[in-house]
């Protein structure tokens, strides 16, 4: 059955199958292949062969299913069933090379293609940030330049390392050159910790980024910085690309490369709902490494992440729904 028209099929119901029991899925939802079809279809990359410290993230997606076991079907913070409100199902993982990093990159990108073919918006599960540039690619095909809010400690527009222009502290800038971004609408959030040289922060205005701190979130809260952001995005095609290790190491140890001072994530999962007006296009959590993690800190973070991610996502798929009918 497509899945697509007519009643979602939801997660197992926790009240009669332990939710603890049997193999995870991203919030215990139908697989792809048991729906057919999927307004909105999660998906795994795992793939960390991009990273420049701490390897791991290609457990990421993986990890962030485990512990989305807990996530319940009603959010109230954004008033919404997501998963009765469209139909939303875990499309597994894209398996890539993990020694071919352009080879990867392609494969990404292709897979990409044929989930969006469907209809479907994208909520992925990194691995490592490298994976941002073949999403964006995809997602501008389909929309045009996208606009992009990045939530990250880094600003990822690095030009390479050690000669590799693909690597999770360069996407964005590979993206920008490749015309795929509305550099009228591009914004980093809680950005800190130490760069190379102020020249970085040059290069990244003049790409056209804005720039949010997490001192700044910290400063003037998660509402106003809300505001802030939609009104530079306005109705354009948003993405929303989010490296788990904006949030503070204490809310995120499991990551790759941890920075001091960063968001709560109480901040982010706020500013997040403050952008549930946004056209989400699609979005991705990525740098999820669980084995720098501890009693499922960080996993459970990115799995709320992607909780609130999805929620905008069914919103406007029922609302445009609703509009169309
Ligand atoms: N995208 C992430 N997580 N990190 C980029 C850090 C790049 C560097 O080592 O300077
Ligand atoms: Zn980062
Ligand atoms: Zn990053």
């Amino acid at each position: 059955m497509s899945s697509t028209s007519g009643t979602p099929r939801g997660p197992i119901d926790s009240s009669r199958v332990p939710r603890y029991a049997g193999p995870a899925t991203f919030a215990r939802l139908p697989r792809l292949d048991e729906v057919g079809t999927a307004d909105v279809a999660v998906v795994g990359v795992p793939f960390d062969s991009g990273v420049s410290y701490r390897p791991g993230a290609r457990f990421g997606g993986n990890a962030i299913r485990e512990a989305s076991r807990l996530l319940r079907p009603y959010n109230p913070a954004q008033d919404a069933s997501p998963f009765a409100l469209a139909q939303v199902a875990d499309g597994g993982d894209i398996a890539v090379n993990p020694f071919n990093i352009n080879e990867a990159v392609e494969t990404i990108e292709a897979a990409a293609d044929d989930l969006l073919g469907t209809g479907a918006r994208l909520m992925t599960l990194g691995g490592d940030h490298t994976i941002a540039l073949p999403l964006l690619r995809s997602v501008a095909k389909k929309h045009g330049p996208v606009a992009l809010l990045h939530f990250d400690a880094h600003l990822d527009t690095w030009d390479t390392y050690f000669g590799a222009e693909y690597t999770h502290g360069t996407p964005f800038r590979r993206a920008v050159e490749e015309g795929i971004l509305d550099t009228e609408a591009l914004s980093h959030v809680g950005t800190r910790g130490p760069l190379y040289g102020k020249q970085d922060l040059t290069d990244d205005e003049k790409m056209g980024f804005g720039i949010v701190t997490s001192a700044d979130v910290y400063r003037r809260g998660a509402d106003e910085v809300a505001d802030q952001l939609r009104q530079r995005i306005g109705d354009r095609p948003l993405y929303i690309s989010i490296d788990i290790d904006c949030l503070d190491p204490a809310h995120a140890p499991g990551t790759g490369t941890p920075e001091a001072g960063g968001m709560t994530s109480r901040e982010l999962l706020e500013i997040l709902r403050g952008l549930a007006s946004c056209n989400l296009v699609s979005a991705d959590v990525v740098e999820v490494a669980p084995a720098y993690d501890h009693a499922e800190i960080t996993s459970v973070a990115a799995s709320h992440t992607a909780y609130e991610l999805t929620t905008i996502m069914s919103r406007q798929i029922a609302a445009a729904r609703t509009a169309g009918a």
